[in-house]
């Protein structure tokens, strides 16, 4: 069976809504946010540590897979799931933005990207189909249409033509996906910050029937409002029996944000990058916890958290395990974290239960403190 998305029902107070996604590996709750695990691995993470705080569906990125250690090694080993030793959904990014964010030396044309391996150097190219390709040998339950992101700010005319050439890009891996496996292949949106792109992009796609879509070039340096005003220019041309992903966004109040206009899946970062210098996201707002003032500080990080780093460990011993390099600190700062995030979304899903998801949301702003963190 390949992936459905289940329609449970709509938020009485705001435009968002509670779903369930059906996997070859499992049903996902939505609105859902999705740890990345860029090269097999969230950072630090065991399988079973990712699981015990909640995390229903990983990510895993092509580009770096592609490189090191190779789609056929990964197929070797069984694919993705057997390799890193995950039995729950993979969710698979195309490669197309992370050559932009990583690479040097790459050039677009038709055909695909050229570009150097930022680890050896070596001259390599992606096509929608090579990257098909070598998601179907990676072997995640989701895979990604190959897009451009194009960058931000952008010229008008540069957007339209990228974003014209990235839906005929998504029709070539359509032809390139082998059936033969039960992956779903998602569809990106892209068009900028144009609402008449994004529109355009949104029909050039849905006219191809993908089981879900995405929403890409957002969440690039973009002003938070230009983004929430695109999701408001997609989604209604995008079906309401489809999963739609909001590609890249992460910070709790883009979740919440997201989630009322109708996003549901979300990946990002965030949450595992900022861990790994001691920052953490609380319930009274973002801390750093290496500051001089944690020294004595023997509480939990977060007081009002469940999860294993705050039941056992204090702010003072935190702090001691970052300043002195110990990889257990950081291990710490990562499971409070994504549990953090995902724990909002279990949050954000009761209130969408209860058509009070209007209401979580002046309620956590007032406590987190708002905005860009
Ligand atoms: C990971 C990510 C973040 C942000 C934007 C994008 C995008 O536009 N396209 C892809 N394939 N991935 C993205």
């Amino acid at each position: 069976m390949a992936v459905k998305y289940e329609l449970i029902k709509t938020c009485a107070q705001t435009g968002a809504r509670l779903g369930r996604l059906h996997t070859p590996h499992g049903v996902i709750d939505t609105p859902t946010f999705m740890p990345v695990g860029t090269q097999a691995s969230v950072k630090g993470m065991s399988p079973e540590e990712l699981k015990t705080l909640g995390a229903q569906i990983i990510l895993s990125n092509t580009y770096h897979l592609f490189l090191r250690p190779g789609h056929e090694l990964v197929k070797e080993a069984g694919g993705l799931h057997r390799f890193m030793n995950w039995d729950r959904p993979i969710l698979t990014d195309s490669g197309g933005f992370q050559v932009f964010s990583l690479s040097e030396m790459r050039k677009i044309t038709e055909e695909g990207v050229q570009f150097r391996s930022h680890i050896n150097g070596d001259k390599l190219s992606l096509t929608p189909e090579s990257a098909t390709q070598v998601q179907n040998a990676l072997g995640a339950d989701i895979i990604m249409a190959f897009d451009e992101c194009p960058p931000y700010p952008a010229e008008y005319e540069y957007v339209k033509q990228s974003t014209e050439r990235t839906s005929r890009w998504a029709e070539r891996c359509l032809k390139a996906h082998s059936r033969s496996h039960d992956q779903a292949l998602f569809g990106i949106v892209q068009g900028g910050m144009h609402a008449d792109l994004r529109k355009q992009s949104a029909l050039d796609l849905t006219s191809l029937d993908f089981p879900g879509y995405a929403m890409g070039g957002l969440s690039v340096g973009e002003p938070k409002h230009f983004m929430y005003e695109m999701l408001e220019e997609t989604i209604p041309y995008l079906p309401g029996n489809k999963p739609r992903y909001l590609m890249g966004v992460g910070s709790p109040d883009a979740l919440i944000e997201g989630s009322i206009r109708g996003v549901d899946m979300f990946d990002c970062v965030l949450p595992t990058r900022i861990a790994r210098n001691g920052t953490l996201m609380t319930s009274q707002g973002r801390m750093v916890v290496r500051n001089a003032k944690y020294t004595n500080d023997f509480g939990p990080m977060d007081p009002e958290c469940s999860c294993y780093a705050c039941r056992n460990y204090s702010r003072a011993y935190i702090r001691h395990l970052i300043k002195a390099d110990e990889m257990f600190g950081l291990r710490l700062t990562t499971i409070h974290n994504l549990h953090f995030l995902v724990n909002l979304m279990v949050q954000v899903r009761e209130a969408i239960r209860e058509d009070r998801l209007g209401t979580f949301r002046e309620e956590f702003f007032e406590k987190y403190g708002m905005a860009d963190n």
